[in-house]
């Protein structure tokens, strides 16, 4: 069991031995009153969270997502990571099971889908307490631990700016153009795509790059895929940051007070930076967490959660995905 990333970036790791699953605690509040979302299964006839299987090439975020969608019929977006849960399977292989906090909205809820089925019988909403005593697995008790804890914390309500590295570029030794203008190679393409699902995952809504080639190109399939435009802004490029004129803490600032789902996609040396506006931007107290998060390969990111209600009171979890392409 892996505790959740509060005060430290995760990183996910890969074997092949161990089956991936990914999973949600699914919330809501009725008539005021914290809900969280149990399944019963019909097969196995146990009541647990809703999680399932990685997809080949599938990042574990969009995998929450859809899981919590095929097996309930909400679509929710990703909230802050509660926790990792490995337990043996029958054919004695480990499974790993990442968890986040979901809040499953009015509207999510309108929208469902779900009727019974040859998979889960039943959806129950209960409270945390009732919801300790049904659940059939002890690894799922450690979960919502885990949540219990942001909702005592009063933490429950997040909302991401997401740090993009830009995917891989041409070398600027095989590019004769100017530096802002060098494009993404086949893979980088490859990689943009391959991250659209799990930003669309985390709810992202507002696309700032900088206006650079590679960091446009980068989530030009995002914008694509929610159907938005991009900003695209001299502000976090990397031609203006080494010119001493870049300007992350408006474009930080305006984020933090917006409080809605964001990404940045940004340069290698840049993205120090726009993490620690992120910190001074909420009051947090830097530890090296926050430069870890900074430190990503092409195409990956970071998921800054932070309190909707209060962003002053600084991050409340930081997780770092890495592409699989
Ligand atoms: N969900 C869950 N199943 C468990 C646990 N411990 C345990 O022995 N099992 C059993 C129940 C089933 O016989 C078997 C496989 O269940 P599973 O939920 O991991 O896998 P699955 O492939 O059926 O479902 P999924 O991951 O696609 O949602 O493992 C546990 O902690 N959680």
């Amino acid at each position: 069991m892996t505790p959740p990333s509060t005060a430290e970036a995760t990183r996910s790791k890969w074997t092949d031995k161990a089956v991936y699953a990914a999973g949600a605690v699914v919330w809501r509040l009725i008539d005021g009153k914290l809900r969280i979302l149990l399944i019963h299964r019909t097969k196995y006839k146990d009541i647990t969270l809703p999680k399932g299987k990685v997809d080949p090439g599938e990042m574990l975020a969009e995998t929450a997502v859809r899981e919590v969608h095929e097996e309930t019929g909400i679509r929710v977006s990703l909230g802050v990571p509660v926790g990792v849960s490995r337990y043996h399977l029958p054919s004695s292989k480990q499974k790993v099971v990442h968890y986040w906090a979901a809040e499953a909205t009015a509207d999510a809820i309108r929208a469902s889908t779900f009727v019974p089925n040859r998979e889960i019988a039943a959806l129950e909403w209960v409270s945390v307490k009732k919801a300790r005593a049904r659940l059939s697995y002890p690894v799922d008790l450690e979960i919502l631990d885990f949540f219990a804890k942001l909702v005592d914390d009063g933490v429950l309500r997040t909302f991401p700016i997401i740090a993009l590295r830009h995917a891989k570029a041409l070398s600027r030794s095989d590019w004769e153009g100017s530096d802002a203008a060098r494009p993404l190679t086949d893979r980088g393409r490859q990689q943009a795509k391959s991250i659209v699902g799990p930003l669309r995952a985390f709810g992202v809504r507002k696309i700032v790059t900088s206006d650079a080639v590679r960091c446009v190109q980068t989530v030009t399939p995002l914008a694509k895929a929610l159907d938005r435009k991009t900003v695209q802004t001299s502000k976090i490029s990397q031609d203006a940051w080494e010119d001493g004129e870049d300007d992350l803490r408006s474009v930080i600032g305006r984020r933090v007070r917006s409080g809605k789902p964001a990404v940045l996609c940004s340069h290698g040396p840049v993205l120090p930076g726009i993490l620690s506006e992120i910190a001074l931007a909420t009051g947090t107290i830097r530890g090296s967490y926050v430069s870890s998060a900074a430190d990503l390969e092409p195409a990956a990111f970071s998921v800054v959660h932070l309190s909707a209600s209060n962003p002053g009171s600084g991050i409340i979890a930081i997780e770092t995905h890495i592409p699989k392409v």
